[in-house]
């Protein structure tokens, strides 16, 4: 990564802006910190390599990497990147802070959030389409081969914001030289990787269907608000029934009648899901579909979801 070129348009911030860290979480190589910025006052989030594990050259230049492509895939739907802080001892970058948490928490966190919405929720489906096709568009194409609920945040007004933790050594950033995708044991979650994917030597070309089948993963989740293939044990056992054809179920016990246009976003996971990466839809095609879904609900149904969320999570903090 050439430093000058990224750090020439993207603010080099001094380690000393950086005040009241409070620690978020961590992985193979990297942690993740709330910060505040003393002269923008602002809350932030940076993701720094680890501070005692001596900084080797390859995971610098995988945040760098990171810091680029997130500096080149600017969208509204795509996670902020507000600069890098490169210091011999502290190297980090930053972000916008997602107050809101990941979809993962406020999918399954019913105490907190008992009622979501279908409007609210439709809208978080459209949003990450609209943010994986504005992906997949860049030139070259950006895939981003680990979209799960906890890789997708969201800000005050609970809007998306498409991320990658990415902090496990094994799973680094799919598009730069870094590559490689994590190993399904190495405590990544196997449920939202496509079944060609269960042996990366096997044929890679599918690729840009990867995303695609992970988000009708996420779709089943969204609408049914259960944990996909909860039953099972381990994570092989799921690779066999989903070798073998099994898939989140359908039926009314999941997807409930009153969801809006169930019969569309059923058509579109099924498909979305299916074994052969090329009957996958495109996220184009996927966003054009739902477009008229979100026109048709009124913007004050959607910010009166948003409303009953915010002050149930008042009420229960
Ligand atoms: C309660 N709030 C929080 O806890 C919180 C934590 C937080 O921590 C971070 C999370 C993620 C990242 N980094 C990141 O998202 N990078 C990235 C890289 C590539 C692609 S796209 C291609 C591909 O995936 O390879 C992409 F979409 C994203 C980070 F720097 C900080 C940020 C905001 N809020």
């Amino acid at each position: 990564v050439n430093l000058c070129s990224l750090t020439s348009t993207l603010p080099v911030i001094p380690y000393q802006k950086l005040t009241d860290l409070h620690y978020l979480s961590a992985g193979g190589f990297g942690t993740v910190f709330k910060a505040q910025h003393s002269d923008w006052r602002t809350t932030v989030a940076i993701k720094c390599l680890k501070l005692d594990s001596p900084v080797g050259e390859r995971e610098r230049n995988c945040l760098l990497k990171e810091a680029e492509v997130l500096h080149k895939a600017r969208f509204n739907y795509i996670i902020q990147i507000f600069g890098v802080c490169n210091e011999p001892e502290f190297f980090c970058i930053i972000t916008e802070y997602l107050s809101n948490g990941s979809l993962d928490q406020l999918l399954h966190e019913k105490s907190l959030y008992p009622v979501l919405a279908w409007s609210l929720r439709l809208r978080v489906l459209y949003e990450i389409a609209l943010g994986v096709n504005f992906l997949h568009n860049m030139t070259p194409p950006l895939l981003h081969h680990d979209l799960k609920t906890q890789n997708i945040l969201l800000d005050g007004e609970i809007h998306v914001k498409i991320a990658d933790f990415g902090l496990s050594k094994w799973r680094q950033l799919s598009i730069s030289k870094c590559s490689g995708s994590k190993p399904p044991e190495m405590g990544g979650t196997v449920i939202y990787m496509p079944p060609e994917e269960y042996e990366p030597s096997k044929s890679r070309r599918a690729d840009v269907k990867h995303d695609m089948y992970s988000y009708a993963i996420i779709m089943w989740e969204v609408l049914s608000r259960q944990i996909p293939f909860e039953d099972a044990t381990n994570p092989m056992q799921i690779m066999f029934s989903v070798l073998r054809g099994t898939r989140p179920d359908t039926g009314l016990d999941s997807l409930p009648m009153d969801i809006p246009n169930r019969e569309t976003l059923i058509n579109i996971m099924t498909h979305g899901w299916t074994a052969n990466p090329d009957e996958r839809p495109s996220f184009l095609k996927c966003v054009i579909e739902l477009e008229p879904m979100l026109r048709s609900f009124d913007e004050i149904d959607i910010l009166e979801a948003v409303l009953e969320v915010k002050k149930s999570k008042l009420m229960r903090r």
